[in-house]
């Protein structure tokens, strides 16, 4: 698997990110967002967590204007797989690339804890490695990670299936405890919690490695 990993001023898990995917097998080629085209022949791009442009205007907003941006558009539409992780799941929702928005934090304070989160999908190539409903635990890192959709919005992803992650004790007040959700083609993962802190035992929890084991199976020649 050929993943890119985008790095706007202010990511601070681009790095994380870049060391999951290598470690799981993958090979990485990082990307800066000045770039306006993405390497030849990359499987997966990488949005990572942090604070891209001091999170100025709104969380991700700056970064999906940015001109690596178009291209990630056009990968994705082209039915190219996409990773973000907290600001890269903040950059998502800014892009359009996912519906709905990333509100304050429902007591407006910035959490950083380890949660428990239920796999409400795992028929995603995200989640593929996990057991459909099986608890884990990934820590949180964030301010803005409040998810909020007009109600349609929010039953559309319930029946197709598309919430790929919910909170088991909701932290920030996101509608219907909702943690990270996919495309309709399934191919666009968008999500608060970070994988990428949760892979070595040194982090103290591996949960999050199944996800970057599951993408280098889904993506393992036949
Ligand atoms: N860890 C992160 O990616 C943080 C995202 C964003 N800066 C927030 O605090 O909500």
């Amino acid at each position: 698997m050929k993943a890119a990993v985008i790095t706007f001023p202010g990511s601070n898990c681009d790095r994380d990110l870049a060391v999951a995917f290598e470690q799981a097998g993958a090979q990485v080629t990082r990307v800066w967002h000045k770039d306006t085209s993405l390497p030849d022949g990359i499987d997966i791009v990488g949005i990572p967590g942090g604070f891209s442009f001091g999170d100025y205007l709104r969380c991700g907003a700056i970064a999906a204007r940015s001109p690596i941006a178009q291209a990630v558009t056009g990968f994705a539409e082209r039915g190219g797989h996409v990773l973000g992780i907290c600001n890269g799941f903040q950059v998502l929702l800014e892009m359009g690339l996912l519906p709905g928005a990333l509100l304050r934090n429902a007591k407006l304070k910035y959490i950083c804890k380890p949660v428990g989160l239920r796999v409400e999908a795992s028929d995603t190539p995200f989640t593929a490695a996990y057991e459909q409903g099986a608890t884990i635990t990934l820590p949180i890192a964030h301010h803005d990670g409040n998810y909020t959709a007009d109600p349609e919005t929010i039953a559309q992803l319930n029946a197709e299936g598309r919430v790929a992650f919910r909170y088991a004790d909701n932290p920030n007040g996101s509608m219907n405890d909702i943690a990270g959700i996919v495309s309709a083609n399934r191919r666009v993962l968008g999500m608060m919690p970070h994988p990428e802190r949760a892979f070595a035992p040194i982090h103290g929890s591996t949960d999050g490695r199944r996800m970057f084991d599951g993408l280098i199976g889904a993506f393992a020649p036949a």
